[in-house]
């Protein structure tokens, strides 16, 4: 019998991990959280309106490919130094069991006033009320654990509740899961199977992507030169993890990211 590999690993916690937080939290309780009055920041608008390149920065302490990053860093102190180096949005990991993050980072993050990402794998419509409740503006899909016309029902809930969706994708064969209720689409220059970076990849597969939406590259950019080659390429946000967590200072690495892209950049 052939070994199940981390994605799809993943999934199969994550389907026993939501039916132990349902029963735990039930949706109706969910639905009072004072985070519904607010209403979510659009990181499309921002990235189809801001002409330099968008940085999602991410809050990840752990993940399968790396182990340990950095867990010894708080929240708050990261995500606001994201914030005020710049950041147009915030990822937030909030998968417990392989990247050590819960909602309770999301919720301390919401203190920030730009988009954030509930980064985990959903695959229900109660995780999606879940990342409302707790003051998310935005999920992801993964096409390669979902059907079209999964992603179709998710995206069409996720925008019911006023939430965009960012849709990630790895393969030419996972385009088909590009539906109207997607907002921005995501190459991962990781393949989640093997773990394999490749960001010539993500070039290729960009042409493929539909125009009106912001593409978004994402997972093993640790170089502004490389991020400078996406943004010519037609890139508009890119998804930086690893590359600020490993440091002891998240914040002091964004912000010297930020002041070197911004150097390179005019030089032109
Ligand atoms: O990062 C992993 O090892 C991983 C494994 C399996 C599924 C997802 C995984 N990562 C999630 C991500 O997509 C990244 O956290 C995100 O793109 C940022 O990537 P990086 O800048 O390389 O930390």
């Amino acid at each position: 019998m052939q070994l199940k590999n981390i994605l799809e690993q993943i999934i199969d916690y994550k389907k026993q991990e939501v039916v132990r937080n349902m029963a735990e939290m039930p949706a109706s309780r969910l639905m009072k959280s004072p985070q519904f009055l607010r209403t979510p920041y659009s990181l499309k608008e921002r990235l189809l309106t801001q002409k330099a390149p968008g940085i999602i920065a991410e809050f990840k302490r752990r993940s399968p490919s790396k182990g340990v990053i950095n867990d010894q860093v708080p929240v708050q102190a990261v995500t606001s130094a994201y914030t005020l180096g710049g950041a147009s949005c915030l990822s937030v990991l909030t998968d417990t069991q392989f990247f050590g993050g819960c909602l309770d980072d999301l919720r301390i993050a919401r203190a920030n006033e730009i988009p954030i990402l509930r980064k985990d794998f959903i695959i229900e419509e109660y995780q999606i009320l879940e990342a409302r409740a707790a003051g998310a503006d935005l999920i992801l899909l993964i096409a390669a654990c979902l059907s079209a016309t999964r992603v179709r029902e998710l995206a069409a809930y996720a925008k019911k509740l006023g939430l965009e969706t960012l849709l990630e994708i790895h393969t030419e064969a996972e385009l088909d899961r590009v539906c109207p209720d997607i907002d921005l689409v995501g190459i991962n220059n990781r393949n989640l199977k093997t773990f394999e970076v490749d960001i010539q990849h993500s070039i290729r597969l960009l042409a493929l992507l539909p125009k009106d939406r912001p593409a978004i590259a994402e997972s093993g950019i640790n170089d502004v030169k490389v991020t400078d080659e996406l943004f010519r390429a037609g890139f508009k946000g890119f998804l930086i993890g690893e590359y600020f967590m490993k440091n002891q200072n998240p914040g002091a690495a964004f912000n010297s990211y930020i002041t070197d892209l911004k150097a390179l950049q005019s030089k032109d």
